[in-house]
């Protein structure tokens, strides 16, 4: 299958250029970007007026949280979690996060996300709503032992259940990732297992690390050290490591952090909700880590909305350094895109011959879009991701004009409704 996207303004290469093109797909893979291009194609789209992305890389989630959205606002992290999450989870089925996971997928679509990394319970289920979609999913089961040893090898064998479960799937769009869920809810055994397993099966590992002050403190008397230092220390860090949050980490975390050549995923919405600091970003650039941006859980957030995300970055730093020059567009739009891509050793996050056929178009004929004197701008300052008009993702159109064509919009947003009465 072919597609061509004709008279956009695309965002072209590493540096993001914007140049006025065509493009030109053929199976999963951008083939060629050139001024004019005439070949025929399956499927021609006329993109005059309009922005040709990269596909955005949603770093850090929880897909089927959703269903939770706006039952838990305005609490600081711990008591949110204990006294209302993880209580409504506890009422969990496979098939209410199966819903859940449906409702997650098709916000994503809808609002540009063409990849998501993700940390949820029954990711078999989320496994085959992500093969549905047509998205790209890095799905990880995530594990809590609470120091239980019984608990560590009952949460080791349902990941490498789940691993199994997506393997068979033999997609090149769905992946497992290894996902403990935080120093404070994994033993040190269940951390060294995690570790020991990614590397016999070569898989990425994600982890929620030192997100609040209230977690320094917990794990500092625990085990008289940082976060970052403890997990160093037991030789769990490494490239192949995404940490979520990042929000408390002192100069020695971050030099540790740049030597394991570690990513942070960062997640200002949640952040910001939740109360639980600022992600030293320019620290973190400065060190040479790799910063890429995710929503967690539209619980904590409340959507999934990377435009909105982009925004809520670029303006956190700004204000929280009192310099508009942190933060830059081009830098929180690499961090939407290319940055998430690295750390998922994906070829994508950009518009290149040879890169993965990973794109949204973005329409810019809208008033608050006008006149187009910066399209990078524009994408981080203006849009949302109700501009986004069309998403395809491994050549394969997801979204066309606004219409989803790989789910069933109607019946998604009407399950969600009856699975939180059921779990009322
Ligand atoms: C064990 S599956 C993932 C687990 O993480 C919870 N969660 C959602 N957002 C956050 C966050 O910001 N910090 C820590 N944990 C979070 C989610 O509710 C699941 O229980
Ligand atoms: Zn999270």
């Amino acid at each position: 299958m072919s597609v061509l996207i004709k008279n956009g303004h695309v965002i072209y290469g590493e540096s993001f250029e914007v140049v006025k093109a065509d493009v030109l797909i053929e199976g999963n893979r951008i083939v060629k970007v050139a001024k004019e291009i005439n070949e025929p194609a399956d499927t021609v789209i006329d993109a005059k007026g309009k922005v040709v992305s990269p596909g955005f890389i949603n770093l850090h989630t929880h897909s089927p949280m959703g269903l939770f959205r706006g039952l838990a606002d305005d609490l600081p992290l711990m008591d949110w979690l204990q006294n209302h999450i993880w209580p409504r989870e506890a009422k969990l089925t496979r098939e209410y996060t199966k819903a859940g996971a449906y409702l997650g997928a098709l916000e994503m679509i809808k609002t540009g996300t063409t990849t998501f990394l993700d940390m949820y319970f029954f990711m078999d289920a989320v496994a085959e709503v992500v093969a549905e979609s047509g998205l790209r999913g890095y799905l990880s089961y995530g594990m809590i032992d609470l120091g239980d040893p019984e608990k560590t090898e009952k949460e080791i064998k349902e990941a490498l259940r789940t691993m199994e479960f997506i393997e068979k799937l033999n997609s090149e769009r769905v992946h497992f990732v290894f996902g403990p869920h935080a120093p404070y809810t994994c033993s040190i055994a269940l951390l060294k297992e995690v570790r020991k397993l990614a590397n016999e099966h070569g898989k990425l590992i994600t982890i929620h690390v030192s997100e609040t002050m209230a977690e320094i403190g917990q794990i500092t008397e625990r085990y008289g050290k940082s976060p970052v230092v403890l997990l160093d220390e037991v030789g769990f860090l490494g490239n192949d490591v995404i940490i979520a949050h990042g929000v408390w980490l002192d100069s020695r975390d971050i030099q540790i952090l740049a030597r394991n050549g570690v990513t942070v995923a960062h997640n200002p919405a949640s952040n910001m909700k939740l109360a639980s600091g600022v992600m030293p970003l320019q620290r973190l650039l400065n060190a040479g880590v790799n910063v890429g941006l995710g929503t967690d859980g539209a619980a904590s957030n409340n959507n999934l909305d990377m435009l909105d995300e982009m925004k809520l970055a670029a303006l956190l730093h700004k204000v929280h350094n009192l310099d508009p020059t942190v933060a830059d567009a081009k830098t929180v739009f690499r961090m939407a895109t290319l940055n998430g891509a690295k750390a998922l050793r994906l070829k994508a996050g950009v518009i290149k011959e040879g890169y993965l056929a990973d794109i949204v178009i973005v329409d810019f004929n809208r008033p608050h879009l006008r006149p187009i004197n910066n399209v990078i701008s524009h994408l981080v300052y203006s849009a949302s991701g109700n501009d986004v008009e069309t998403t395809i993702v491994d050549g394969k159109i997801l979204m066309l004009d606004r219409e989803v064509l790989t789910l069933d919009e109607e019946k998604i947003l009407d399950e969600a409704e009856k699975t939180i009465e059921k779990l009322a």
